[in-house]
């Protein structure tokens, strides 16, 4: 991956002062992935082994940080949640390609998208602001060869709206 400020990765499990410790949340963005690669009928998640490869604080602060086409390797599913604000920055859109047909997302703060990590992507050229989002790509503790369960398809929103837009 091409980044310059890009990309703080964190430990799954990471020391919370006491009393700030808020139990459930990882446990809810699972459940999240599961219903999505349910609801979009995608078959990939199986409960019993689900975990996340990587969980990414990604901040875009400058043309630099924009992403190239690219698939996120190993992962099943691609969880992505938007932290900022709509107004908060410009340019930096995800983009998927399906068939030749490039369909844009733009999910507002607190969406969360997800989308099969081998579904081409990139994020579109970062023009001024800041733009933070959480990724969290999900698997089952190995690398798996997905073509066969390959389709091409949007991506898939969670929440009273739909992020593509
Ligand atoms: O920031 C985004 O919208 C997508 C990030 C991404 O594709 C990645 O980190 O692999
Ligand atoms: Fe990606």
């Amino acid at each position: 991956m091409q980044s310059s400020s890009l990309s703080a990765q964190f430990k799954q499990r990471h020391a919370t002062p006491k009393g700030l410790c808020r139990p459930g949340l990882f446990a809810r963005f699972r459940r999240l992935a599961l219903e999505a690669d349910a609801n979009a009928t995608w078959g990939r998640l199986d409960a019993n082994r689900l975990t996340t490869r990587t969980i990414e604080l990604l901040q875009y602060h400058e043309p630099a940080d924009s992403l190239g086409w690219h698939i996120d390797p190993q992962s099943a599913v691609t969880m992505l949640l938007m932290l900022s604000a709509d107004g908060a920055y410009a340019g930096a859109a995800l983009e998927h390609e399906s068939d030749g047909v490039v369909h844009r997302a733009r999910p507002t703060q607190h969406e969360a998208l997800f989308y099969r990590s081998d579904q081409e992507h990139r994020v579109t050229p970062f023009e001024s602001g800041t733009r933070v989002a959480l990724a969290l790509e999900w698997w089952h503790e190995q690398g798996v060869d997905l073509k066969h369960t390959f389709r091409n398809h949007r991506p898939f929103a969670t929440g009273p709206s739909t992020c593509p837009r």
